[in-house]
């Protein structure tokens, strides 16, 4: 059986059509015209190539929630939409503050195959936000956790944070933080502003997220940490961020998909598919963070894919859960908003999505070039097409994407995992297991 692979006429990072070949795991060469025996050929002619897709913020729901997602299920949604790692979060049930938790995450992902998953450690036991979890137990577990988040809540104790920004520098490690002042945002429920009063909805203002990063930035560069802000959501934001790192502190940023492209007139709609934290914004603020993607100082996009099952989401507003899924979309919404408008190339959107999350995550075996000697690690994806967005065919098992109906540009082919495909011809291919590869023609309508 072949585990060798020729790709042919892939535009690697968007550019001129060049043939990869892949032998066990590895990409052993790069170039045009390239011949081989005893592999697989894939014609990549008009698809686009990039280095595997690594989110740094997916809740996979397991241990405790497996209702909404399973590690299975959320690393399927995973393969499809292009990513080989993803960082899964702390907030479970029980929560990875423990080396245990995260290891029986760790080893989840390795046994479902379909990509890599590198949890993602609690900063406080439980997410109370008082005492510290076992940070360094966790990092020299068998997971080697690197990102320490309480996300779905906020280290807003200022003590807390900065311990925890102290204790991660023994092992390289980087707080994530949910940007979310607790008093600021008591029972709010969307983004605060003129409609939130018109609509009745407790407002979440600004305010709230830009205090805390303001506060976190100060606090990294006083004692020499690494900060790293989830979920940027507000134009405020991405100029406090800008700020830090123009004073040359060690901050980063990630934006989500749906701040990239929904606004907070949709909650006057009361559909709670709608509903997430931190809230859709206005239009100046999607701009802000679009032109802030663009330029680097929001560094990285993440998904923050978050299902909740569907009576948790099928009730009034104030009642539903916070969130939205991602995976499966990112790519297509990164097209829509970024890459067709002009704001980022190719390149770019492989530095956000794939080299510099994995370099924020420090994980060493991702994000790498397509480059001779690399592991291979590839998506092959299709701009060309549209595509109807269709809840009920997403491989997640919740349902809760606000994209349902929309028609959204490309189109995920293959993706490679240390040279297997996970995911051939836009399906999910049989992990463990080598597959025929069978690549529909480019330009052939999803
Ligand atoms: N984003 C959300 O609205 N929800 C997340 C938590 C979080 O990311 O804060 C979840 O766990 O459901
Ligand atoms: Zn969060
Ligand atoms: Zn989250």
């Amino acid at each position: 059986m072949s585990t060798s692979y020729l790709i042919k006429n892939a535009a690697v990072l968007g550019g001129e059509p060049t043939d990869l070949l892949i032998r066990d795991g590895v990409i052993v060469s790069v170039g045009v015209g390239l011949e081989a025996s005893g592999v697989e050929v894939v014609d990549a002619t008009g698809l686009v190539a990039l280095p595997g897709l690594v989110d740094l913020h997916t809740h996979l729901r397991e241990p405790g929630r497996e209702d909404a997602e399973t590690v299975e299920t959320g690393t399927r949604a995973a393969a499809l939409g292009g990513f080989t790692a993803v960082h899964a979060m702390a907030n479970t049930d029980p929560v990875a503050d423990t080396a245990g938790v995260v290891e029986q995450v760790w080893r989840l992902g390795r046994e479902a195959g379909h990509c890599d998953v590198f949890p993602v450690g609690a900063v406080t036991v439980g997410l109370a936000g008082e005492r510290l979890a076992e940070l360094g137990a966790m990092a020299d577990s068998a997971a080697r956790v690197r990102v320490f988040s309480d996300d779905g809540k906020c280290v807003s104790d200022p003590i807390v944070m900065r311990r925890a920004l102290e204790y991660v520098k023994a092992f390289d490690g980087v707080v994530a933080q949910h940007a979310q002042e607790p008093r600021l945002t008591e029972d709010a429920q969307m983004n605060e502003g003129e409609l939130s009063g018109r609509l009745g909805l407790r407002g979440w203002p600004a305010v709230a997220e830009e205090a805390i990063i303001a506060r976190d930035c100060l606090l990294a560069a006083h004692v020499g940490s690494r900060l790293h802000v989830c979920h940027v959501s507000t134009a405020g934001s991405v100029e406090i961020v800008r700020w830090a790192k123009e004073k040359g502190w060690d901050v980063t940023a990630e934006v989500c998909p749906h701040h990239l492209i929904l606004t907070d007139e949709l909650a006057a709609t009361y559909d709670p598919i709608y509903k997430v934290n931190p809230p859709l914004r206005s239009a100046a603020d999607v701009e802000a963070l679009r032109a802030g993607l663009a330029d680097g100082t929001i560094d990285i996009v993440a998904t923050d894919h978050a299902p909740h099952p569907h009576e948790d989401k099928d009730c009034e507003w104030q009642a539903a859960a916070f969130g939205m899924l991602g995976l499966e979309t990112a790519l297509s919404i990164v097209q829509e908003t970024m890459v067709d408008p002009g704001l980022l190339d190719w390149a770019g959107v492989a530095e956000r999505m794939s080299a510099a999350p994995a370099r924020i995550g420090r994980v060493t075996s991702h994000g790498r070039p397509l480059a001779e000697g690399e592991p291979a690690n590839v998506v092959l994806y299709d701009p060309s097409v549209r595509r109807t967005v269709v809840a009920s065919e997403m491989a997640s098992l919740s349902r809760n994407t606000p994209y349902a109906g929309m028609e959204l540009p490309g189109r995920v082919v293959a993706t490679f995992l240390r040279g297997k495909p996970t995911v051939i011809d836009g399906k999910l291919a049989t992990p463990h297991e080598n597959t025929r590869f069978a690549p529909v023609p480019a330009g052939t309508p999803a």
